[in-house]
């Protein structure tokens, strides 16, 4: 068992071998995952390295195993064969409660049907994994609202806003503790093109300046031509 998950860690050191020479971690180090349902094969052999900072878009044909392969960076799935690590975390190597602390420390997830919860209102949903980690900061809270254009919003219930908004309260909310990785899949799957635009403007700045790392899995053209790298899933792996 690796050591328990901390806080985000530097996002380079000093090599152990050459002094003065900086070494980057990466964010995450995919290598060579694969994974099963039963006997039927969904990817094989996927490596893959983000630096921090980083956008990574994630293209396939449906059914590729797109969102299986998140569920299993964000460690809500098993995998058959590989590993992955993020800032030197072994995430195979770590219990499910280690797993769960990981990720409310490190990790916002945005998906395409927003998951707000109805009963609460919109400062609460983006403050909800600052009082996960007992840390609640209503400060921060309406930072990270005026940030994605929702400030005075923040006592809407998730049924007042549309789907525009509710992505970006998503989004708030994915971010306000800091995570060093952003998995989002298809956030703009449910959006008119235009809302889909300011939805991702609003992601990949917001990424930016907390400086996570993000994987976004679209089927969008118009989204992946933001990223810094557009990774194609295949059967066989990621190109
Ligand atoms: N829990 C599960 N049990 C068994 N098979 C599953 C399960 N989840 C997904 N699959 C199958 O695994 C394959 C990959 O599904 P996945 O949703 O990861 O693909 P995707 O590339 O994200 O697709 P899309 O682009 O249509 O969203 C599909 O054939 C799907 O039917």
């Amino acid at each position: 068992m690796s050591a328990a998950p901390g806080r985000s860690q530097a996002s380079s050191h000093r090599s152990p071998e050459g002094e003065g020479i900086l070494v980057s971690t990466p964010s995450l180090l995919v290598q060579n995952l694969s994974k099963r349902y039963g006997d039927t094969p969904v990817f094989s052999h996927v490596s893959l390295r983000v630096e921090p900072g980083e956008f990574v878009a994630i293209v396939g044909e449906s059914g590729v195993g797109k969102s299986s392969l998140l569920n299993c960076l964000a460690g809500l799935d098993d995998w058959n064969e590989g590993t992955i690590t993020h800032h030197g975390v072994d995430l195979g190597a770590l219990s499910e409660t280690q797993r769960a602390h990981w990720r409310r420390e490190q990790l916002g997830f945005v998906f395409q049907a927003f998951h707000v919860l109805p009963h609460l209102d919109v400062a609460q949903n983006v403050g909800l994994p600052l009082l996960l980690l007992k840390r609640p900061d209503p400060a921060r809270v309406g930072q990270m609202l005026e940030a994605v254009g929702l400030g005075g919003l923040g006592e809407r219930l998730p049924a007042q806003l549309s789907g525009g908004q509710l992505q970006r309260v998503a989004i708030a909310r994915a971010l306000v503790h800091r995570p060093g990785l952003l998995l989002a899949d298809e956030p703009t799957g449910n959006l008119d093109p235009g809302t889909a635009q300011q939805v991702m403007d609003v992601l990949q700045q917001q990424a930016q300046e907390s400086g996570a790392a993000v994987i976004l899995v679209t089927h969008s053209d118009a989204a992946a031509a933001r990223a810094h790298r557009v990774l194609r899933l295949t059967a066989s792996g990621c190109f």
